[in-house]
Parts: structure tokens; C-alpha cells; sequence
């Protein structure tokens, strides 16, 4: 559809993009990226054809792009530019129309039946024909945007070009025009190549990626091999992340702010922990970064709250996630700074404690009934009644963790936690066998991330042996006070 061939070319005879070779297929949204200065829009209005390139070749459709009048060029691309400051006083449909200028025939460019099709045709699909004779000043700044994106598609161009089209628009207009352009490449073929500042969304949208360095090509490839952590950090100078997107595959990066030294390194201990019949709690003075199975902020987050609730042993509620959230609220807690689990074991029986190694500590709490006892190797012996968490484990870090060694904590903890049932016989009651664990256990690790830098946390890791220790003894502890309640 588009091929760039070593194009070189800027303003009084320097060159702000150098080299430039790439293609871009037909039906393709296709990226544009890079630094402020990197050469994007200087390559944009070359592609446009508004200016002129020193060396090399531009080829739509096979052909040069110089070799096209500006009404053939017209029918074939168009560019929708930012009109923040556009004072014309059209209504939206003089203003889609004005999209027809390059299919218009004969001298005085009448307007045919075919013309008007295409502009109500167009109006529809963008959603702008609702207001078609409002004028184009009375509408907000993403219904304008809308409106000119419906006037470059009246020109029914094979290739739009964009400059950065989300500029100016608010978070839902951002979704909706660039879901429309996806649309259109996939429904009608058109090829979209765009300028893109913000990384997070060219990363969910683009077919490929061009990253403009310097007016050079640094990668030309799809967007999980552009969006790359050392190539985003090289080219842009700044310290971000690449992390998942919940939903799609498609790469997401965060910015990483310069770390505010902290005065005091906190410290979670038990002076933190506040109990009752009800429920525990522990309150950070920060947020802290976890990975738990909580039964409200699960997976992996910053939390502030933690609280184990004791609910009665015939606790039943079609929606327990709602019911729990709506309890934490009750008692003042907020539920999305909140990581909530429940338990049907009496809260006396806690246990908990601080364990400290060279430089860092982890404070433990668990509490452990072991009425679902379950023999993991023979599970499908059970049915899938699910009944109250009976041995969550909360582990607070003071130190700072990486993705891996959050994982590998979890790892570490359930066999800690096994080998405490396994010494203490604790039987599953259906297969007669040494179990493994509950029905459902919790688990919570919880990090400062300030502090000591713990990068793994297998068995025999300074973080490994300490969680080992602490989670063989506490749960030990545990289990053993709620066993000798239930013989008296
Ligand atoms: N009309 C012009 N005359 C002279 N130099 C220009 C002109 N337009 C841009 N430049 C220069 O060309 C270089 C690249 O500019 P360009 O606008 O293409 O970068 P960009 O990557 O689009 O930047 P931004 O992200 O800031 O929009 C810059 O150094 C800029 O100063």
C-alpha cells in the first residue's frame, strides 16, 4: 500500500529524518513513536505529500508519490490534523461534506446523489448524525474530533493519516476513536498510520510500531518487540515498566517516579495489629505491595488494610465477594485499599510473630482450623462445597521484593505450611491420609517494598529461610491451639 524508500529530508537543507525505509500493508494501523524532536511530524507531512523529502522514494500504490495531482493524492490519502483552534462556522454536515472536494467532478463541482450518500453513510458510522445541522462550534472538543474524523473518511481515502488523535480527548473518546479506527481497518480495509505519544495505547491498538530515534529508525516491529523495557528506557531516557494487560495481550509500560527517600523505614509488626472476636486487622501506616487469594483484593495490588474475619462455621451467601465488601465498609474500612479474607476459626487462636534476619524482618500471622483438612493427592475423593478459609496465612515483608520472589514466597509458604500439618499427623477426614492443606486457604504477602532488596525467596534464600521458619512455626502454633479448643 505504502512503501518508504531511504527517505531522508527536514527544513533548509538539514536533515531531521534520515534513512527512513518501512511498508505499511493495506488494512494495517501503523504506529508512529518517538521522543519530542524525533522527526514524526516532519516524516507525517512527507507521507502526506505537503513536504517535500531531499532523497529517496515515496510509493503509494506502486506509484510516486510526487507523479500524483493533489486531487489524485486527495482520493487517496487523507489527514486528519488537530482543528483545536479551527473557527470556520459550518455545521457538521458542511463540514463532513467539505471531505467530498477530491471526488467532486467538472467545473463548478456539483454535488451529486453519490456525494451525499457517502456523507450520510459516514455520519452514521462515526455517530455524528444526530447533530448534523448543529453548528461545528456549539459541539466539545471530542465531538469535533468525530466530526473531522467523519470528513476525512467522506473522502473515502485508502490511507489516513494521523497526528497524534487522542490529543485533547478524555479517556472515553480516546476508546471510542480508536476502536472506530480499528473498525474501519478491519471492516473497509483502511490502512491508518498515526502518531502516538502515549505508548500504553499504540501498544493496544497498532499492528506494528515504527520508534523514531533522532530522525532514525530504531525498530520497525510488532508492539510487544518495540515496547521493550531497555528500548523505551534508551530512546525516551526515563525509567519505566513493562507489565500485562488484564485483558488483551498487548504490552502496557508505567512510569517509575524517582523514589522519595523515606525519613523512617516503617516497619509492620505487631504493634500494627489490632484484634477482636470479629475480626484482625492490621494497618499500615503506607500501602503495600501484594499478591494475595483475599477474598476482596485478590491478585496483585497495594493495599493498606488487612483484615481476617471470623464468620460463623454455616456461612452461606450466593455473593460473598459483595457481602464482604459491604461488611468492611460497615466497619469503616475501604474496601479497594482493603486485602479481606474470611475464617470460621475462633481469632483467639491466632498466631503471629516478627522474624528478623540480616537487615530485613517478616512479621507472620496465621490462623489455622483444620476441619476441611485435605490430602492434595487425593482431592477428587472430595466433593466442592465450599466452606470458609481455614488457614490464611498473612505474610508482611519488611524489604523490598521482586515479581519473582513474591511468587516464589507463595511457594515457600505452602511448604512450610504442609510440612506443619504433615509433623502434626493432621488427616484428611474422607481419605484417611496426611493432609496438605484446607479447602480453602488464604494466603497474603505483603511487602514494604522499601528497604533490604530481596530478589528471590526459594527454601534456602535469606527471605526463603525466614518465611520457612516463620510459617512452619506459626502455623504449627496455630493449628495446635485450635485443636486442643476443640478437645476441651
Ligand atoms: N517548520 C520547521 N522548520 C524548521 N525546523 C523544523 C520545522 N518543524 C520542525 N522542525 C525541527 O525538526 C525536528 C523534528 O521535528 P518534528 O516536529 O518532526 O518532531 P516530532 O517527533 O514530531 O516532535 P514532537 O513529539 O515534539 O511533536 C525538530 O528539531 C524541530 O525543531
Amino acid at each position: 500500500m505504502l512503501s518508504v524508500q531511504h527517505v531522508s529530508g527536514g527544513y533548509s537543507g538539514e536533515d531531521v529524518v534520515k534513512d527512513i525505509s518501512f511498508s505499511v500493508n493495506k488494512g494495517e494501523l501503523f504506529g508512529i513513536l518517538g521522543p519530542n524532536g524525533s522527526g514524526k511530524t516532519t516524516l507525517l507531512k512527507m507521507l502526506s505529500g505537503i513536504l517535500p523529502f531531499g532523497q529517496g522514494e515515496i510509493l503509494i500504490g506502486g506509484k510516486r508519490l510526487q507523479t500524483y495531482s493533489p486531487k489524485q493524492l486527495a482520493q487517496k490519502i487523507a489527514v486528519l490534523s488537530q482543528h483545536s483552534t479551527q473557527s470556520f462556522s459550518y455545521t457538521v454536515k458542511e463540514t463532513v461534506a467539505l471531505g467530498r472536494y477530491a471526488h467532486q467532478k467538472g467545473l463548478f463541482q456539483t454535488w451529486s446523489q453519490e456525494d451525499e450518500a457517502v456523507v450520510q453513510r459516514v455520519m452514521k458510522q462515526i455517530g455524528v448524525s444526530k447533530f448534523q445541522e448543529k453548528n461545528i462550534q456549539e459541539l466539545s472538543g471530542g465531538e469535533k474530533q468525530r466530526v473531522f474524523l467523519a470528513q476525512s473518511l467522506a473522502q473515502e481515502p485508502e490511507i489516513l493519516l494521523l497526528d497524534e488523535p487522542t490529543n485533547h480527548l478524555d479517556l472515553s473518546y480516546q476508546k471510542e476513536l480508536l476502536d472506530l479506527l480499528k473498525q474501519w481497518t478491519i471492516e473497509n480495509g483502511l490502512t491508518v498510520i498515526s502518531i502516538f505519544h502515549d505508548l500504553n495505547l499504540a501498544g493496544l491498538y497498532c499492528d506494528r510500531l515504527l520508534l523514531l530515534e533522532k530522525g532514525r529508525i530504531k525498530i520497525n516491529h510488532v508492539p510487544n518487540e518495540v515496547i521493550r523495557e531497555e528500548t523505551i528506557r534508551d530512546v525516551y531516557q526515563t525509567k519505566i515498566q513493562k507489565h500485562p494487560h488484564p485483558k488483551v495481550a498487548a504490552p502496557q509500560m508505567v512510569l517509575l517516579p524517582e523514589k522519595q527517600k523515606l525519613e523512617n523505614l516503617i516497619q509492620i509488626n505487631e504493634s500494627l495489629l489490632l484484634q477482636s472476636d470479629e475480626i484482625i486487622c492490621l494497618k499500615s501506616p503506607n500501602p503495600l505491595r501484594t499478591m494475595s487469594s483475599g477474598v476482596i483484593g485478590s491478585g496483585t495490588g497495594w493495599h493498606q488494610t488487612f483484615v481476617n474475619r471470623h464468620v460463623c462455621k454455616d456461612y452461606n451467601c450466593s455473593d460473598h465477594r459483595e457481602e464482604m465488601a459491604s461488611f468492611l465498609l460497615s466497619k469503616g474500612f475501604e474496601p479497594s485499599e482493603t486485602v479481606g479474607m474470611m475464617t470460621a476459626v475462633l481469632l483467639a487462636d491466632v498466631e503471629y510473630r516478627l522474624f528478623e534476619a540480616g537487615g530485613f524482618s517478616i512479621f507472620v500471622v496465621v490462623t489455622a482450623g483444620v476441619g476441611n483438612a485435605v490430602d492434595a493427592s487425593n482431592s477428587d475423593m472430595h466433593g466442592v462445597e465450599m466452606m470458609p478459609g481455614t488457614i490464611n496465612t498473612w505474610i508482611f515483608v519488611n524489604g523490598e521484593l521482586t515479581e519473582e520472589a513474591f511468587i516464589q514466597s507463595i511457594m515457600t509458604a505452602t511448604e512450610a505450611k504442609t510440612k506443619a500439618l504433615h509433623d502434626l499427623e493432621v488427616r484428611d477426614e474422607i481419605t484417611g491420609t496426611i493432609a496438605t492443606g484446607t479447602s480453602t486457604d488464604s494466603i497474603l504477602i505483603a511487602a514494604t517494598q522499601a528497604g533490604k532488596g530481596l530478589d528471590y525467596a526459594g527454601t534456602v534464600t535469606p527471605l526463603g529461610k525466614l518465611i520457612s521458619k516463620a510459617v512452619y512455626h506459626c502455623t504449627t502454633n496455630a493449628v495446635q491451639k485450635s485443636q486442643k479448643r476443640k478437645r476441651s
